[in-house]
């Protein structure tokens, strides 16, 4: 047998009053959304109906009078009395579009702030028909009567409130004004509070102005106003196919990409949200939005918007729009372009990742940290054949000046973004070419000793590698600017991932032990390069001790590994002490004495 559902109401009623909501203000809009829709409907039938909504706030009530279609009894008892019934969606999907409810929900909020609801309703569709009124409950319960012609003569419905305990603030003028003003500026009907008209409209995109510069005015000044920023620019926004039209705010300083943006936007001119953050592709997060339309669907809470496809087309071409606005830019007014990319770059690079039209418009104006400054690919690729970078900040502050001065430019690809749009270079620009910046490059370029000089010093390399080998560092000797570096240390990253790895499994048992064993010798190395044209390695070639020598080396390897800015091993730290304390002590040793009779100072005779 098939059973129906039993509902609690006072349950029902709580939960759509009170949980579906975020903030009791809401109750505004759902009352102000009520008196538009009956304003719409009876204009529908009767074009030159009045078309006003006006709101009284008097000691803890509140009345919402409109010149809409009204109710018969049949449709209060059909319509307001059934929860989840609305007479928006009865019509065709055209019809239904004209509507800014459709849930049937919606009165249920005034239950958050009032205990009691009451309607007084004349139908405009039937003239015969006598005022009715509808009284209800929180808890469900609820009475209808009809009342005299004269109680209500004129077509039209009023709402009164009456603030339930503690509520009576959500009903005060003052609030009454604000909340009127902050859903309702751009309704399209005469809204009022008392005599005060709460409408702004046309809204300031509708609105003419003397001219570009009065209108780019006017839009900053309505920024300032709405989100509190002067803009950057404003890119205005047309879609007719969706029913849209406002305004994208370039914001003056740099946000995080993470933090997807808070847009306004309003439906048929009521404000649905100020959180709207699926609005725009994740990319445009350098703008914020406010804009009216008709077409976008709202949650049940109306709070935000529905994802549905015509959210995603709408998505589509506004991201168009900005991306066009930035084309446009670039080929017109580069000043502005160079001002707005200082600020947002970041935005642009992500947009350029995945739209090489983008990127190849944007290539010439895109800034990237390379041993020569900041510059753009495309001008870097002018000065060199082949564009090398780095993936990491690390590796480009370890090689950047020593690469530099061997004449290899490299590009910083250690940002966000950079790297993969280096590797895109080749496809915006046919003929470039972009290599990864590695040990053996740089090596490679650094000009190799003459080997009759690399015999001169064999002893102390010699000396060098036994002292390095602990750290698994070869030594190398080759030449190269600037004579002030005495060593590098080289080391990729891969390479340091191999050795972390083959340490990790080589810890781990015998069995592995063993067959890592015969493959430690192919463990990829750190590298130690010193310089021939340095004067101090030449010194330190000459010294005589050799205990000397060893520490000067793990010094010079310890001063290598802190310029090249990477986190240092425990063994690394313990050599850098072990360093600097022999070479503190040998600094301080008194010498041999020269007379046997002399005593060093402090001595007892
Ligand atoms: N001021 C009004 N004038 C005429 N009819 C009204 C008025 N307020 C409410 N109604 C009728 O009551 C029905 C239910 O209203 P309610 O606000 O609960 O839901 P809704 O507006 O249809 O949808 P939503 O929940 O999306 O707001 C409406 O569909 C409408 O037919």
């Amino acid at each position: 047998m098939a059973n129906t559902f039993q509902v609690d109401l006072r349950g029902l009623v709580d939960l759509l009053s009170h949980h579906l909501y975020s903030s009791p203000k809401v109750y505004l809009r759902e009352l102000l959304q009520n008196g538009v829709d009956a304003v719409t409907a009876r204009r529908a039938v009767e074009p030159d109906a009045p078309a006003s909504v006006r709101l009284v706030p008097e000691g803890g009530t509140l009345r919402v009078e409109d010149s809409g279609i009204g109710l018969t009894e049949a449709e209060v008892h059909s319509l307001l009395a059934t929860i989840g019934r609305s007479s928006k969606r009865d019509g065709l999907e055209a019809a239904r579009a004209e509507f800014l409810g459709q849930f049937g929900i919606g009165l249920l909020a005034c239950f958050v702030v009032a205990e009691e609801i009451r309607v007084v309703s004349r139908s405009a569709r039937d003239a015969e028909a006598p005022p009715v009124e509808w009284r209800a409950r929180d808890d469900g319960s609820y009475t209808v009567r009809t009342l005299p012609e004269d109680a209500r003569p004129e077509p039209g419905t009023t709402v009164h409130l009456t603030a339930r305990p503690g509520a009576a603030e959500w009903l005060a003028t003052d609030r009454v004004t604000e909340l009127a003003r902050h859903y309702g500026s751009l309704l399209p009907y005469d809204v009022r509070v008392g005599d005060t008209p709460v409408s702004e409209r046309p809204a300031v995109w509708e609105r003419h102005h003397p001219g570009p510069a009065a209108r780019r005015a006017a839009l900053a000044r309505h920024c300032r106003e709405t989100f509190g920023f002067t803009p950057l620019d404003a890119i205005e926004l047309d879609v007719p196919l969706a029913g849209l039209r406002g305004v994208a705010y370039v914001l003056p300083s740099a946000v995080s990409p993470a933090q997807r943006g808070a847009h306004r936007v309003h439906l048929k001119g009521m404000l649905l949200t100020e959180r709207a953050d699926d609005l725009l592709p994740e990319w445009a997060f350098f703008v914020r939005c406010v804009l009216d339309t008709d077409s976008l669907r709202p949650t049940a809470s109306r709070e935000n918007l529905y994802a549905d496809d015509t959210l995603a087309a709408v998505r589509d071409v506004l991201g168009t729009r900005i991306r066009d606005w930035l084309s446009e830019l670039a080929a017109g007014d580069q000043e502005r372009l160079a001002h707005f990319l200082s600020v947002h770059h970041l935005g642009v690079k992500s947009l350029a990742r995945h739209d090489p039209e983008m990127f190849a418009v944007m290539l010439p104006w895109l800034p990237f940290e390379t041993t020569e400054g900041h510059l753009s690919l495309d001008e870097y690729a002018r000065r060199h054949p082949v564009i090398h970078y780095t993936r990491t900040t690390e590796e480009f502050r370890q090689v950047a000046a020593i690469a530099a001065a061997q004449g290899v430019g490299v590009v910083n690809g250690g940002y966000t973004y950079d790297t993969e749009l280096v590797e895109l270079l080749p496809r915006a620009r046919p003929g470039t070419a972009v290599a990864e910046l590695d040990t053996d490059t740089v090596t490679a370029h650094l000009d190799p000793v003459d080997a009759e000089e690399e015999l001169a010093l064999t002893a102390f390399l010699a000396v060098a590698r036994a002292t390095l080998e602990p750290l698994g560092c070869d030594v190398v000797l080759r030449a190269f600017q600037p004579l002030t570096v005495p060593a590098l240390h080289l080391d990729d990253r891969q390479a340091r991932h191999e050795r972390a790895r083959a340490e990790e499994a080589e810890a781990a048992d015998g069995l592995w032990a063993g067959i890592l064993g015969s493959l430690r010798d192919s463990r990829p190395r750190a590298r130690l390069v010193l310089n021939h044209r340095s004067p101090l390695v030449h010194r330190m070639a000459r010294a005589e001790s050799e205990e000397l020598l060893a520490a000067a080396v793990e010094a010079l390897y310890g001063q290598a590994l802190l310029m090249s800015q990477r986190p240092l091993r425990p063994a690394d730290s313990a050599l850098l002490n072990r360093a600097f304390l022999a070479l503190l002590d040998w600094a301080v040793r008194p010498q041999a004495p020269s007379d046997p009779t002399e005593r060093p100072a402090g001595e007892p005779h």
